[in-house]
């Protein structure tokens, strides 16, 4: 007898890795660049290697990019990235539904640069979300006091963080909801979209926010190599 919860919960992983990493300050794109002995991608693909709710991983890097193409039989690759993350993650969408995937599949979208994720995490997210309408995204309460910023650099006030969470990836939603919620920004350049939840939340959907992990974060500035690879040691050790 054919398991039908099984069929209908395939979850896919879908990761944008066609970033420059500008920030970073790296003469190659930072998702490439060498930490704790692998090049910082191959960290976030080998978390998801060992979910096994995980159906397939697709990597979206940019056209020409070749950093990743040895042989491994764990994630594809779609040289598809666009000139923003969300362009990218919309092709990718694309790429997944060419592959086999439906509309109704799971995609959990997880940044490449966000090397320090873990089975465990992406485990948590896929039981909040698999009972849920909408899908969500891992996310932290704010652990700091919230300013607001005046043009010229000084605070003009304090704002409440009680009701504020960081948003981290993965993010995970229905492949066709997420489709279309991007397809609908997808003139206006992807204006405003810095994650998925964000596309969703503009069709008027709320996604249920699950608690992450404040060492799930996202490689951006030089001084975070240093921590990615102490982190990543630690847990080698
Ligand atoms: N056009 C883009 C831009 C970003 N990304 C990916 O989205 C993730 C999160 O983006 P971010 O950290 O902002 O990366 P960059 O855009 O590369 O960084 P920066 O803004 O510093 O240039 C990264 O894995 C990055 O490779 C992508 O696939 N396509
Ligand atoms: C998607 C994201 O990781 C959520 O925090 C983040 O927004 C991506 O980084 P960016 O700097 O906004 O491109």
């Amino acid at each position: 007898m054919i398991n039908v919860s099984v069929a209908q919960d395939r979850c896919f992983a879908l990761l944008p890795c066609a970033g420059s990493g500008s920030r970073a300050g790296t003469a190659t794109p930072k998702q490439y660049q060498p930490v704790a002995g692998q090049p910082m991608a191959r960290h976030t693909l080998a978390a998801f290697a060992r979910v096994p709710r995980i159906t397939q991983v697709l990597v979206v890097v940019a056209p020409g990019d070749n950093f990743l193409h040895t042989p491994d039989a764990t994630f594809s690759i779609a040289a598809c990235g666009g000139a923003t993350r969300a362009e990218s993650v919309f092709n990718g969408l694309k790429q997944l539904l060419v592959m086999g995937a439906t509309p109704h599949d799971w995609v959990l979208v997880h940044d490449a640069a966000r090397c320090l994720i873990t089975p465990a995490q992406i485990d948590a997210l896929i039981d909040a979300c698999l009972p849920d309408a909408v899908g969500g995204l891992l996310a932290l309460p704010l652990p700091d006091t919230l300013k607001h910023a005046r043009a010229n650099g000084r605070v003009d006030a304090t704002l409440d963080r009680a009701d504020k969470w960081l948003a981290q990836t993965p993010q995970m939603f229905r492949i066709g909801a997420l489709h279309a919620a991007l397809a609908a920004h997808a003139a206006n350049g992807f204006a405003g979209i810095t994650d998925e939840a964000s596309a969703i939340e503009a069709t008027g959907a709320q996604p249920l926010l699950v608690r992450g992990s404040a060492q799930n974060f996202k490689v951006t500035y030089p001084e975070d190599f240093a921590l990615a690879e102490a982190v990543l040691t630690s847990r080698d050790a």
